[in-house]
Order: C-alpha cells, then structure tokens, then sequence
C-alpha cells in the first residue's frame, strides 16, 4: 500500500500526506507514522540513535586514547637532531640559558612557570623551531619577537597543545604539556592570533562561559566580567554578539578570555593588533599588572614600543632559532653599533622651478650607499665624515638624515657642542642624538630570515627526507 501511495505522490507531485488529504486515495490516511516503514518515525529514531552512540564512543575513545598515549610518550626525541644554529652562530647568552635548561633537575623545573628544554617543531621534513630551550620565572614577560614566518605561532602552538612537540619538552609549573596535558590546561591562558571565539554569543555569554570552564565561583562572575571588560575598555560592547564585533574588540575580548581564571601562564599571540592607541595602553596597564602580581607572560608582538613597554626578557627568532636573548637594555648595549643621529635639514630654496630634495639612488658620495644628497645634505654628509671618524649615513628621507655614529668616538657634550656651534652654518632645523632603538637591532636580525617563497623551496626539497623520529 505504502508504494501505491509513493508512486500517487510521485505522479501528482504533492506530498503523501496531502494525498488523503485532498480525498484522492483514502487508504493513505491510513499509513501510521510509528509503523517500522521507510517513512515512519522509528527507523528515523533509531538511525538518529545509532549515529548518537557511535559518535560518543569514538569521541570517548579519541579522548582516552590520546590520555594514555601521553602518559606513554613522556619524552618525544629525534634520532638525528639537526644542528643547533643555521648559519654556526649562537649567541653566549642563548647558548648559556640551554646549558641553565638542559642542568634543571627534576626537583628544580616545578619552581619556574615555565621551562623549555629543546622544543622543535617539524612540519614534514620542514623545520619549524629549532631547539628551543628557556625557562621564565613569576613576574616575567618574555618577548618572542620575529619576522613573519620566523616560528612564533608554531612555539606558541607547540606551548599549548595544539601542535605536537617533534623533540624536546615542556612544563609549566613542573607538568608535562604531554603527560600532564589536562593539568597543563588548566594552568595557562591563551589568546591565539586569530580569535577563537564563539560567533554567536555575547561577549557577556562568553566571558561568563569561560568563567565557570575555569572554575570561578560562580557569584564572582558577574562583577569579574565587568571589570575585566572595563579595564579592557569594551564593556559599552558586552551585549553584542563576537560576529558583530570590530577587530579591535575581538582583540580585546579574545585576550579577556586568555586572562580569565588566574592562570599561572599567559600566552599572549599579537594581543594589540587592530586596538586603538588608548585601548592598547589599557591593555599594557592590565598586562603589567598580571605580570606584576606574579604570572608569567609570553607574548609575540610586531611592536617594538609594545614588547619595550612590557617585556622583561626578549627573544629574537630568526628561522626558528633564537638568535639572541635578554632585557632590551641588556640587547641595546650587546647589539646596537652606535649612536643614532638624526638631522633635519633646512628645505633649499625653490630655484628655476626646481627644488632638490633627497632621494635614493646609485652610490654617490663617500659613505653614503645608495643616497643622492642635496647641497646642504652634502655638506652636513662632509662635516660628519671630517669630525665623526666611521661615522655612516644609514637612512635618508625627505629633509632626515640619519647617520650612525661609533659609541666611542667621542663624548656626548662634545657631540652637541660641535653640532650646537655649527648648527646655523650647516642649516640644520633641528637633530636628535639616542642610543640605537631596538628596532634597529631587530632589523638587523630580520635581514637573516629566509622568505616564504625560500621556505616553500625548502619544503618541496625535504619533503622526501623527513626525519627519523622515535618515542621513549
Ligand atoms: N601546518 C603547517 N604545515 C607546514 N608548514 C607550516 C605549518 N604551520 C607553519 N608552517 C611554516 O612554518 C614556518 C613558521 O610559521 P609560523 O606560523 O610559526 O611563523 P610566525 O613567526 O608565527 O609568523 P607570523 O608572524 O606570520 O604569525 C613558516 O615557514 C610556515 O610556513
């Protein structure tokens, strides 16, 4: 009867239960939903219950399998580790913190939040980061800074368990982020680079949700969400939904989740990126103080202003390796090549229709690569080769010049009294004289960093050739 009533349907091209409805074939209002047929309800159930049951026993055994697999791998080693630096070169100071890491004992690792010892990452038979080894203490905010590409997401990844390590460990506050993976969880706080929030709740919903995931009592919730968008500077926004929120927010709200719970690491993946000037000292204000009540801090950032403001410890990677490590004064007096001046320079008078400014071009004058100087920018150029021996003319820009300068060459006071007493005759408007910025140090590490399309090259090579990788 059942086909009959199909094969009508078909013809007529309405649904079954319209058939018996319009009086054409009665027999089909006869048809019972709850018969065991192709169209009842209770194969549908049964289906719906099936495909219930099997997804939570796979998800039940997933779960489980990767939580005795971790109490197995407690240590994930390479046969053949490659060598520690691309180009040869540690830095002592990189080279003395792995040799701190690699002498921890078991009893020591528990006192730091966080310790590193060796993480490397291979994508394939690509290397990602390259044997990392640090260990950050309460109170400290360490600054991985790097080029795009350099290997930060991928430690940050690593840290939080969302990639697996290749070789080497790492504990937070002496557990293991393999063994001891559900314990690490509950310890530290992370705001990805890009947000992983929940589209279509609140901010309210979401920060009350991760609230009670990180066990806060539940009566503190409420004034803890306000306070922490406050201090944020989003709470005019916690009613919205996370789809309907500007970049800036989503920023604001992924780092409030990161925050949440007193955790006693933080990983912080480019928090201020989109955030307005006002909001981002706001943010600088909170991290500060985090960092200040004794959590630990990592933090990438492409602002220099940022990780100067905020970090008490460095680090620059370059090709997943650290190539240098320390507080930024520490970096500066290490690093920097010389003192920076900066002139500006009177505009020169428009003659015949023209007015020469400076540009880049083939190399002209002494010690000035790549710069075509006006009249007064050559004679500033020759005042400062006569009386700076070494002096350089490193950057050259509309009415700038700036030139670095040996540290030694001679004091500061005879510097500026030179520069005060020749500043007319040389139609200088204004100058500058400051200790090489710690932009200047990351540029002169970034020039290492290979391009993607270098990388890709690379990846394609090693593809065939990955590394052996055993487990203990
Ligand atoms: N899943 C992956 N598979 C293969 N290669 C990857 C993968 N993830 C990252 N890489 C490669 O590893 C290298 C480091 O990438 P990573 O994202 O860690 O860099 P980053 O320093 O965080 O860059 P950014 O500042 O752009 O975020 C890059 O060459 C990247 O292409």
């Amino acid at each position: 009867m059942e086909s009959i009533c199909k094969q009508a349907a078909e013809l007529y091209g309405i649904p079954i239960e319209t058939l018996c409805n319009i009086g054409r074939l009665p027999e089909c209002c006869d048809l019972d939903p709850f018969q065991w047929t192709e169209n009842g309800i209770p194969q549908v159930l049964v289906a719906m219950g099936i495909i219930g049951l099997v997804t939570f026993i796979s998800l039940l055994l997933i779960e489980s399998r990767s939580y005795f697999m971790s109490k197995v791998n407690l240590t994930r080693s390479l046969k053949y580790l490659p060598p520690l630096s691309e180009d040869g070169q540690i830095d002592d100071d990189v080279q003395a913190e792995k040799n701190k890491v690699a002498q921890m004992t078991e009893n020591e690792i528990p006192t730091h939040n966080l310790v590193m010892r060796d993480v490397t990452k291979y994508y394939g038979g690509f290397l990602a980061v390259n044997q990392l080894s640090v260990m950050i203490d309460k109170g400290e905010c360490f600054g991985l800074l790097g080029v795009n590409g350099a290997g930060k997401t991928s430690t940050f990844k690593m840290l939080t368990g969302d990639e697996t390590i290749s070789h080497g460990n790492i504990w937070v506050k002496g557990c293991n982020t393999v063994a001891d993976k559900f314990t690490v969880y509950e310890m530290i706080g992370y705001c990805p680079q890009f947000d992983g929030l929940l589209e279509d709740l609140t901010g309210n919903e979401t920060l009350k949700i991760f609230s009670l995931l990180r066990g806060v009592p539940s009566y503190m919730i409420s004034s803890l969400v306000q306070r922490i968008a406050k201090d944020l500077a989003f709470d005019k926004h916690l009613n919205k939904v996370a789809k309907d929120y500007s970049g800036g927010n989503r920023r604001k709200l992924s780092t409030a989740v990161a925050i949440l719970g007193n955790p006693h690491v933080i990983y912080l993946d480019e928090p201020t990126t989109g955030i307005d000037p006002a909001s981002r000292r706001k943010l600088w204000d909170l991290v500060c103080h985090i960092r200040d009540i004794g959590k630990a801090i990592v933090l990438t950032s492409h602002s220099m202003e940022e990780c100067e403001a905020l970090c008490t410890r460095i680090a620059i990677m370059v090709n997943g390796e650290f190539k240098c490590l320390g507080s930024t004064q520490h970096l500066k007096n290490k690093f920097a090549q010389g003192i920076s001046l900066t002139i500006k320079l009177e505009t020169l008078p428009v003659m015949n229709g023209f007015q020469s400014g400076h540009s880049r071009a083939p190399s002209t004058a002494l010690n000035s690569p790549g710069f075509q100087l006006n009249e007064y920018g050559l004679s500033v150029q020759q005042f400062i080769n006569d009386h700076f021996q070494g002096a350089t003319l490193k950057d050259c820009h509309r009415n700038y010049l700036t030139f670095e300068i040996p540290i030694n060459v001679m004091p500061y006071s005879r510097i500026f009294g030179l520069l005060e007493a020749n500043k007319s005759a040389l139609h200088i408007e204004d100058y500058s004289l400051s200790q090489s910025t710690l932009e200047q140090i990351f540029l002169n590490f970034a020039q290492k960093q290979r391009s993607e399309e270098e990388n890709k090259v690379l990846r394609k090579r090693k593809k065939e050739k990955k590394p052996t990788v055993t487990r203990w």
